[in-house]
């Protein structure tokens, strides 16, 4: 069970074969992501495998290393391996460049050279950021995601978009650059906390929305078995995000048009961690105030039918998610307005957005909206912050 201590393997307890997903690239640069329940316990060779150099520097934070440094730095000192650790703050608001150099810092002390491979343990920011510090060191050394957290394994630690924050957007500093293999052990779950764990639910239920309808409707009934970590149901909806990320990844590496898709809700969402300033908000809980709004406006331009947008509430409420700001939130329309302008979609100068349009599964990547419909929902998510601040003051 995920919620139970990790046993080391005896000799009484057969291994299950990890699933593996392929990510498929052009030019043989296709990668696996390997899931299953204990694998660094049970096929701690395969993860070493992945590191082709002597030297392998373990990048983590002050939370998850704690828990699982020791045992993945004893997988690759047992395969011959001279590891290196560098420990970074926890948090979004230490994805930024400051934070960043703290990892060259520590490849150059120790003289790492171009054959060497980081490793990244850990959740979305430290996947992010150790995929930019591979991406650049040296001009780009090997790099391996080892993912901790629900919205690392179904998400972010696939299909190589890696960097930091930037105090006026989100993401605004980085590059792609694809990982040797991702190793997940679902069995770290075991210690994420459950807001977390929620929040990584938000872009598994974006998969369905986006391209998924069969998938979406496994949610709509699975959601509760999620929220109360059932292994099973956690290693289908893990593998079949994975899948989903793998397909659009391998049709468009480098977002020139479909993989944006990806991004539903992340405009309006990135404007609202920005803009609450990083760290306030989880990333997924964002995205899910962001998927609320998209839809909203989907709606507001006749795109999808009434019963789709109960459909996308009720999911997010069924979740434990957000879909609406709070008294507190400092957003407003101008904060929306000016933060969604520095989107990396923006093109030429021009908006562009991922909405729903048609029946559950379909999407659109476009520039061509109503912009007064884009005006009125975020009117409308501003105008409910100020009654709950009113309803709170009487
Ligand atoms: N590159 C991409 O394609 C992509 C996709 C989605 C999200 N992201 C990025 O990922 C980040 C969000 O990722 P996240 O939600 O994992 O946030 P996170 O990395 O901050 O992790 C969330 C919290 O959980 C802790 N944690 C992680 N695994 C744990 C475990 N097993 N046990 C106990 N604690 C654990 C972390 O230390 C942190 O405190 C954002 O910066 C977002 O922009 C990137
Ligand atoms: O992999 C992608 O492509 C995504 O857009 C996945 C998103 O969930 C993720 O949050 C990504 O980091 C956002 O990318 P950005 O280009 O908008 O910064
Ligand atoms: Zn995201």
């Amino acid at each position: 069970f995920l919620l139970a201590p990790h046993p080391r393997p005896t000799s009484l307890l057969a291994a299950a074969a990890p699933e593996i997903v392929s990510v498929p690239l052009a030019e043989g640069r296709n990668y696996p992501i390997y899931i299953g329940a204990d694998l660094l316990d049970t096929d701690s060779e395969t993860l070493a495998s992945h590191a082709k150099g002597n030297d392998v520097l373990i990048v983590s934070n002050t939370k998850i290393a704690p828990l699982y440094l020791s045992r993945v730095e004893s997988i690759f000192k047992s395969a011959g391996k001279k590891t290196y650790i560098c420990v970074l703050p926890d948090g979004e608001e230490y994805k930024d460049l400051p934070t960043l150099n703290m990892i060259y810092d520590e490849a150059l002390k120790n003289g790492l050279d171009r054959k060497c491979t980081f490793v990244a343990l850990g959740g979305g920011v430290i996947g992010d950021m150790v995929g930019y510090a591979a991406a650049s060191y040296q001009r780009g050394v090997d790099f391996i995601q080892v993912p901790t957290s629900v919205m690392a394994m179904v998400d972010s630690s696939v299909g190589g978009k890696t960097g930091v924050n930037h105090a006026l957007g989100k993401n605004m500093i980085g590059a792609f650059h694809q990982p040797n293999c991702v190793f997940i052990d679902t069995t770290t779950l075991s210690t994420l906390p459950d807001r977390e764990l929620k929040s990584g639910i938000s872009e598994i239920i974006k998969y369905g929305l986006i391209r998924d309808a069969p998938f979406f409707e496994w949610q709509e009934k699975n959601i509760p078995e999620l929220l109360s970590r059932n292994p099973a149901t956690f290693a289908e909806a893990i593998r079949r995000s994975c899948e989903n990320k793998a397909e659009v990844v391998a049709a468009d590496e480098k977002e020139a048009g479909v993989r944006a898709t990806l991004n539903l809700g992340h405009t309006f969402g990135h404007a609202v961690e920005n803009g609450s300033g990083y760290g306030h908000w989880l990333h997924g809980e964002a995205v899910a105030i962001g998927t609320a709004m998209a839809t909203d406006m989907s709606a507001r331009m006749g795109w999808i039918s009434p019963s789709l947008t109960t459909r996308v509430q009720k999911i997010l409420k069924l979740a434990d998610l957000p879909t609406e700001l709070p008294a507190d939130s400092p957003m407003t329309t101008e904060m929306f307005l000016s933060l969604m302008s520095v989107d990396k979609k923006v093109a030429n100068g021009v908006l562009r957005l991922i909405l729903l349009k048609g029946d559950l599964g379909n999407c659109v990547f476009t520039s061509d909206f109503d912009d007064d419909a884009m005006k009125q929902t975020i009117d409308h998510y501003v105008n409910i912050i100020d009654a709950k601040k009113q309803a709170a003051q009487n």
